[in-house]
């Protein structure tokens, strides 16, 4: 006998094939059946094995998500065999085929005789990328092994994480960007330009995968601090959707990466023969406003409300707007103000084992006024103002921003952007970074400028100066827009900083001690709180579900890495830590009565465990 999912399999081929009528799909379901069983030419590839969350086609699927007439369009149907099998990076295992699987799916002569495990494919692959000594070119041998073997792509980046992090993600991920027109080979995500306004349901629609979970969308105003990219900017997404997967076991086929093109401001690109994106200037306003509430319509409407919707890398003018338009009507999840915010919070919580004292016992002064930069200053206080039982007004007061004018002060109220006042402060005007620091005396300093080397010798030494243990955050990325890099921060420090960065460093030597940077980066925070949300069905994000994810990380963080004077735990144990976010935050759904997903599991750390996709390789019976 079939099963009831196997059986329902096949009749979403059928339905996927164009076979509307259900009579002709019931008549047709034994021949199929026996097609597939003498084999045909076909071959039912293991299914199951793309099932993410609990397992089961219907997971991936979604039974509830889609109605016949719209399930899979024929694209979609996972039925390979032979060449096509190969060439299908879902499913394809290069020479990891056994005999049996080279023999049921007409793969004979396809492949050398050879066949590897795929422990030692890996230890082939991480030999050959070692080889490259550009890490662009790591980056382009990593996207292609994406587009030809997805499993070994993620078996490779979770088990070599703290190596391949910043060849997949920043600061490689920039530059990738940067060079996008040229080093393009095969279109990753969707693009959805100017062009497809009135079409975007549609355009939906042509991409494979229908259990779509998590979208990440950009328009490419402002990717990381290296500023308009334009259509150039799928890199991010594509990059930040395979840490969904990598990091918080979200499964790649349950993510998709988004691109709208709205035109560039930047001239280098507009002039550019390769540029891959539309060539004109960027629309605003109304033009602006209409394709995006077309395209959050189109995505409520084409998956549902539980799909998560996470901005990335938006020019601050649409940024904060949008988040608070969709934040009522969708789930939406902005990276920058949210993410970094998130990150930056746990980094101070566990900091106080090493600094003493209570978050509202430090003054906080940041260099950048931002979505990282009042993203973060707005949780710092609302965790304050909970703790303490403070009005938020007050929690505020603890926490400075200068800008590219100088230091936010109530005389500038009338000329100051509507994220940035609240945090006008009664003060007089200082025009200099060093100037601010002297007067304001900051036991914190957090650089979310965009703009590398603004943490000078000066600024960092008067820190050190006023601070036992000065903590310093650059977290502007990726490397080259760093603050002050790690090096300088110890150095100009005498080696007492606590110093975090956004994209990765090196441990310093110091006078015979080695000084591990700590990086906070939103990555420790988006995959498991994306998982946790997705786990509990999550309809809305609230802040409360982002102060549980910074508590949750906080935590991960033991003696042994205080020790070292890390305030955030190493990526290693990513997928841990990422359940433990992910458990937390899908709590505090199921506390707000914000869940969908009902019963609530008992205990939410093993689930979220249970939940996340694994690598391996399936045997295709
Ligand atoms: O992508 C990263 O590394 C962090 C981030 O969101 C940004 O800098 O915009
Ligand atoms: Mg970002």
């Amino acid at each position: 006998m079939m099963s009831l999912k196997r059986h329902n399999f096949l009749r979403r081929i059928l339905v996927g094939f164009g076979f509307r009528d259900r009579k002709k799909v019931g008549a047709l379901m034994g021949s199929v059946v026996e097609e597939i069983r003498n084999g045909g030419g076909h071959s039912v590839v293991d299914v199951e094995s793309k099932a993410g969350f609990g397992g089961g086609i219907e997971d991936v699927y979604g039974e509830d998500c889609a109605t016949e007439d719209q399930v899979l369009t024929p694209w979609t149907a996972s039925v390979a065999s032979g060449y096509t099998l190969l060439r299908d990076p879902h499913y394809n295992k290069g020479l990891a085929f056994t005999e049996k699987e080279r023999d049921a799916h007409y793969l004979r002569g396809l492949l050398p005789p050879a066949v590897l495990t795929q422990e030692l494919q890996e230890k082939k692959l991480m030999q050959n990328l070692r080889q490259y000594e550009v890490p662009l070119h790591r980056y382009i041998a990593m996207m292609d092994l994406q587009e030809r073997n997805e499993g070994l792509f993620y078996k490779l980046l979770i088990d070599n994480v703290e190596e391949l992090l910043p060849v997949v993600y920043t600061p490689t991920v920039g530059e990738a960007c940067q060079k996008y027109g040229s080093i393009f080979r095969h279109p990753q995500g969707l693009y959805i330009s100017l062009k497809e306004k009135g079409k975007i349901l549609e355009v939906l629609k042509n991409w494979p995968e229908r259990g779509i979970q998590v979208i990440v969308v950009t328009d490419g105003e402002r990717i990381l601090g290296l500023g308009d990219l334009g259509c150039q900017g799928m890199g991010i997404p594509v990059g930040k959707l395979s840490l969904y997967t990598a990091l918080g076991g979200v499964p790649p086929s349950a993510c998709l990466p988004i691109t709208i093109d709205v035109g560039t401001n930047n001239e280098k690109l507009l002039n550019d023969e390769f540029y891959i994106g539309l060539k004109q200037r960027r629309a605003t306003g109304q033009e602006y406003a209409e394709l995006l509430e077309e395209f959050m319509t189109a995505v409520k409407q084409n998956y549902g409300e539980k799909v998560l919707v996470q901005f990335e890398d938006f020019a601050n003018h649409n940024a904060f707007e949008l988040l608070s338009k969709y934040s009522k009507t969708h789930l939406v999840f902005n990276d920058d103000i949210q993410g970094t915010a998130s990150v930056v919070l746990a980094g101070l919580i566990a900091s106080l084992k090493l600094l003493g004292g209570t978050l509202g016992d430090h003054t906080f002064l940041f260099l950048g006024a931002g979505e990282a930069g009042t993203g973060i200053a707005e949780l710092i206080a609302l965790e304050i103002s909970k703790k303490t039982g403070a009005p938020l007004e007050e929690a505020r007061k603890k926490i400075w921003l200068v800008d590219s004018k100088g230091l936010i002060v109530k005389s500038r109220l009338g000329s100051l952007q509507h994220f940035k006042q609240p945090w006008a402060h009664d003060h007089e005007p200082i025009k200099q970074l060093v100037d601010a620091v002297k007067a304001i005396k900051p036991t914190v300093l957090i650089g979310t400028s965009g703009v590398g080397k603004q943490f000078t010798k000066d600024v960092v030494e008067t820190m050190a100066s006023l601070n036992e243990k000065p903590l310093i955050l650059a977290l502007s990325n990726p490397t080259s827009q760093a603050e002050c890099t790690a090096e300088e921060a110890y150095t100009w420090t005498k080696g007492r900083a606590i110093f975090g960065s956004g994209s990765p460093f090196d441990p310093v030597e110091y006078e015979n001690k080695l000084l591990v940077p700590g990086q906070a980066n939103n990555a420790y925070i988006f995959p498991g709180f994306g998982l946790g949300l997705i786990m509990a069905g999550a309809i809305r994000v609230h802040d409360d579900m982002l102060l549980a994810a910074s508590e949750a990380l906080a935590m991960q963080v033991s003696e042994k890495h205080y020790a070292k004077g890390l305030i955030y735990p190493p990526f290693t144990n990513i997928r841990k830590i990422s359940a433990n976010i992910a458990a937390k935050v899908a709590a505090k759904v199921y506390e707000l009565g914000l869940a969908s997903n009902l019963p609530r599991p008992k205990d939410l750390v093993k689930y979220a465990e249970s939940c996340m996709y694994s690598p391996r390789y399936r045997s295709y019976r």
